[in-house]
């Protein structure tokens, strides 16, 4: 695995197509750990790394070296929750360990209903969900023991989720203190 001494603390990716849950799980768990929860995407709104707005799937694009520019610093300090639908292109440096969301695609296509996208984005992203671009895309992007697909579909499974992140993070700390 991919991890740099330095750190004090790991860096871990939440990935999943919108609506899988990652915004949820990623901001509850830096709540109980003290990691800092980062945002992908409204770090590069504020940080006007935005390059374009991709119609198709209807959301802005990122320019990816800014991005990754603008988060250098953090990451190689270590400590941070990353939330972002795909990470593919992030460094394989950066991580200690990468989930990626699933969900059923009914449960999904009612979050993606109830957050008033239209019939076209939600179209897009349960067809996303289905061919697993993420998970595959963070499959071909790390190594095979870094990533790991996630159930997102119940509250139940966010407190299995919750849990199981909490102890891989004891589990790094004892390894790395
Ligand atoms: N494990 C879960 N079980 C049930 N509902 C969930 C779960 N995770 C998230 N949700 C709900 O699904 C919706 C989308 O979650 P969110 O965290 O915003 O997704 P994302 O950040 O991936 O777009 C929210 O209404 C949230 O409360």
């Amino acid at each position: 695995m991919a991890s740099v001494p330095s750190r004090v603390a790991p860096n871990i990716m939440i990935a999943g197509t919108p609506g899988t849950g990652k915004s949820t799980l990623a901001k509850e768990l830096a709540l109980r750990t003290g990691l800092s929860y980062v945002n992908v995407g409204e770090v590069a709104e504020q940080a006007e790394c935005m390059d374009g707005y991709d119609e198709e799937l209807q959301c802005g694009i990122l320019d990816e070296d800014r991005v990754i520019d603008e988060l250098e610093d953090s990451m190689s300090q270590g400590g941070n929750v990353l939330d972002y639908h795909s990470c593919e292109f992030f460094p394989e440096r950066w991580f200690d360990i990468v989930f990626v969301l699933r969900t059923d695609n009914a449960i999904l296509h009612s979050r993606l209903t109830e957050r008033g996208y239209n019939e076209k984005k939600i179209e897009n992203n349960i067809e996303s969900e289905i061919f697993q671009v993420i998970l595959d895309a963070a499959k071909g992007a790390y190594p095979e023991e870094m990533v790991h697909a996630l159930p997102s579909d119940s509250a139940d499974q966010l407190e299995s989720n919750l849990d199981r992140i909490q102890e891989w993070i004891e589990m790094w700390r004892h390894q790395h203190t």
